[in-house]
């Protein structure tokens, strides 16, 4: 009989109740995982014509059997963070990164295969844009993409099992017009005046993950019409609330890509506040507004397309 056991309130054959085990830890070691994280990397791919380049923000975290460190300090099984780090490097320099999404999953499997103490990988990526200098002739010039970071998150087992969620943030958007909100429920705190007429702007924070079945898409081409849907469904949608505007979003990008199982958004409404402009002997037609930056109302949402078996774990 285990200590689980004892605890669990269990009894011995025979009905009495064992004696509990003096020796064994009141403490039991839970789950874990560890690696490296945030490895920044910057990966120049230098073609004859013209250099590309991709700049990466790789975090690791690996789990497997590794009681022995953290229970006696034997680290046999320690495969070390200095050397996942290293790998990040020297996968690039070998591979290449084609999409954060397949340097991800490149990682995992590298990781799963050589270590045989490590049985699921879980690797997150960031990554940020950097656009040609325009007007340039020169075809190794770069200013940063001041738009979205780019997100990939891979968990792989040692099985061969992978899920993958790609994803988006700090793409902030912004409607000058077509948003409205009223109707709301009063309580004696509320003070929101309603409005017809407002400005409605957010900073996107999107994930999605593809089905079970779907195969390996293009990840460059299934982001961009991602992207699209989601930026296309903020701007034709006339809100009555950021919520609405939440499902519109989360509901195009399920309708525009099959593949697509969930998606999760985060959408902080990003108040544009219009300024009182009458003691100054001045209307303010919804023309001039204070951009408040907190505090900032937080709506966030999941969307599943019906009948698809949700996968929690993908998220973590
Ligand atoms: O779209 C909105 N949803 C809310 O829940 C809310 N609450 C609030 O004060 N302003 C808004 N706007």
């Amino acid at each position: 009989m285990d200590r689980k056991q004892v605890l669990d309130g269990e009894t011995a054959p025979g009905g009495r109740q064992p004696a509990p085990d003096r020796h064994a830890p009141a403490v039991v070691l839970g789950p874990t995982r560890y690696g490296k994280a945030e490895v920044r990397i910057v990966r120049v791919t230098r073609g004859a014509a013209e250099h590309a380049l991709k700049d990466l923000n790789v975090s690791i975290a690996l789990s497997g059997d590794q009681a022995d460190t953290h229970l006696t300090g034997d680290n046999a099984k320690v495969l070390t963070t200095d050397a996942q780090k290293n790998a990040v490097y020297a996968l690039a320099k070998r591979h290449g990164v084609a999409s954060a999404e397949q340097f991800a999953l490149l990682l995992a499997q590298h990781f799963l295969t050589t270590c045989p103490y490590i049985t699921h990988a879980r690797i997150g990526i960031e990554e940020y844009g950097w656009d040609r200098i325009p007007g340039a002739e020169s075809r190794h010039s770069f200013v940063r993409g001041g738009r979205e970071t780019r997100t990939a998150l891979v968990h792989a087992d040692a099985d061969g099992a992978s899920r993958v969620v790609s994803g988006l943030k700090d793409l902030v958007v912004l409607n000058t017009a077509g948003s409205e909100f009223h109707g709301f429920y009063e309580d004696e705190y509320t003070t929101l005046a309603e409005t017809s007429d407002r400005v409605l702007a957010t900073a996107i924070d999107a994930r999605w993950r593809r089905g079970g079945a779907a195969g390996e898409p293009d990840w460059d081409k299934s982001y961009a019409r991602a992207r699209a849907a989601l930026m296309t469904a903020f701007a034709d949608t006339h809100s009555l609330s950021l919520q609405q505007t939440l499902y519109a979003m989360g509901r195009r990008l399920l309708e525009h890509d099959d593949a697509i199982a969930e998606a999760r958004l985060t959408l902080p409404n990003r108040h544009h506040v219009a300024v009182d402009l009458a003691p100054f002997g001045l209307t303010n037609d919804n023309e001039v507004f204070h951009a408040a930056d907190r505090p900032y109302g937080l709506i966030e949402g999941s969307l599943a397309r019906r009948g698809e078996p949700p996968d929690p774990a993908a998220w973590q």
